[in-house]
């Protein structure tokens, strides 16, 4: 039985990350043993981020689930989306209403997925300073700076802020992290988030880009999706068809870049034949001047991701 893991606030991306662990979880409950009592990797994962997850000591895994939400409504709900994932999402503890400091008390790492500028409010709740005594808590609340996270909780309480994105919920997420020196907290923190996808640790100064780049970016993406589907729609093509090529040319495209080890320049070039159809259509792209669009796009999130949690009337 490992640690007990609360999700305070957990909407859109409570239930993302939950996902992503809970079906790791069943992952390496499902896999042969190793005699040092490790499980052993399925052939052909060769990512250190699953390793991680399936090599992880049972103690450096969470055991038990509980989840909090504001509305009793959401709360019924939630737990309907949890019952279908099987018996572990089942397993999930759900309390809506005045559940938090509770949850807290009996916690060992707290994720806080709330909408920042609900954070304080939940942080400062009566008694929970003292629920919070010693524990571990990670924030995913875009623009909430580590120092605003400590001057709502005691001083023994391990604070860090991680950016993921709604990828965590099919495993294929991209989570960064700030660094943390205790070995065992990173440990607690690589065991989540590598179970939702990658994973790495980078300086706060970095955050605001990264919730733009990869916490937004899911937005962008299916943005620049839809409109490829739209144009194969436009030629003829069926929806569902359209939406099966352009989804897996974009998919296969990242996966070139992340283990291909190609430039997005040369991927672009190697499609590119003289005369041919692709520099047909680059030069529309071009002209319509969608780099520096795509590029600004994530300037002016990064901007905006800065003041998100911050007093409007500062
Ligand atoms: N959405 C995304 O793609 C990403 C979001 N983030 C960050 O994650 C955080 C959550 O975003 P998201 O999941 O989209 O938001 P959601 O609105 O989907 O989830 C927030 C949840 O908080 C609950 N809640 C509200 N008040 C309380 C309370 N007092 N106590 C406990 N729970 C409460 C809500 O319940 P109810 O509805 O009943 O009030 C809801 O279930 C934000 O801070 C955001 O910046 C980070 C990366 C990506
Ligand atoms: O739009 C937002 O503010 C949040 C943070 C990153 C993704 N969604």
């Amino acid at each position: 039985m490992g640690y007990t893991l609360a999700v305070l606030g957990c909407g859109t991306m409570g239930i993302a990350i939950l996902s992503g662990v809970l079906t790791s979880l069943e992952a390496r409950l499902s896999q042969p043993l190793h005699s040092n009592g490790n499980v052993e990797p399925p052939s052909g994962i060769s990512t250190p981020t699953a390793d991680q997850f399936l090599d992880a000591p049972e103690e450096s895994l969470p055991g038990k689930f509980i989840a909090t939400v504001g509305r009793e409504e959401t709360g019924r709900k939630l737990k309907k989306t949890f019952a279908a994932m099987g018996s572990l999402g089942g397993s999930v503890e759900v309390r809506a209403g005045e559940g938090n400091v509770r949850t807290v008390k009996e916690a060992d790492v707290i994720l806080v997925c709330s909408k920042p500028q609900i954070a304080k409010s939940i942080l400062l709740e009566q008694g929970m300073s003292e629920a919070l005594e010693g524990k571990l808590v990670i924030s995913i609340c875009a623009g909430v700076t580590i120092s605003q996270l400590q001057s709502w909780v005691p001083e023994s309480t391990k604070v860090v802020r991680a950016m993921p994105n709604t990828n965590c919920k099919i495993q294929e997420g991209m989570t960064v992290v700030t660094p943390i020196s205790d070995a065992l907290h990173r440990t607690l923190i690589l065991n989540i988030f590598t179970s939702c996808g990658r994973c790495r640790f980078l300086d706060e100064k970095h955050f605001d880009a990264c919730t733009a780049l990869a916490g937004s970016g899911p937005a962008f993406v299916a943005l620049v999706l839809e409109a490829m589907v739209d144009g194969g729609v436009m030629m003829g093509l069926p929806r569902v068809e359209a939406l099966e090529l352009a989804a897996q040319t974009m998919q296969g495209t990242g996966r070139m870049a992340l283990y291909g080890g190609l430039h997005p320049a040369q991927l672009k070039d190697s499609v590119t034949t003289p005369g041919g159809c692709t520099i047909a259509g680059l030069l529309t792209l071009e002209d319509g001047r969608v780099r520096s669009t795509m590029a600004r796009a994530i300037q002016v999130a990064t901007n905006h991701a800065s003041g998100l949690g911050q007093d409007p009337k500062k």
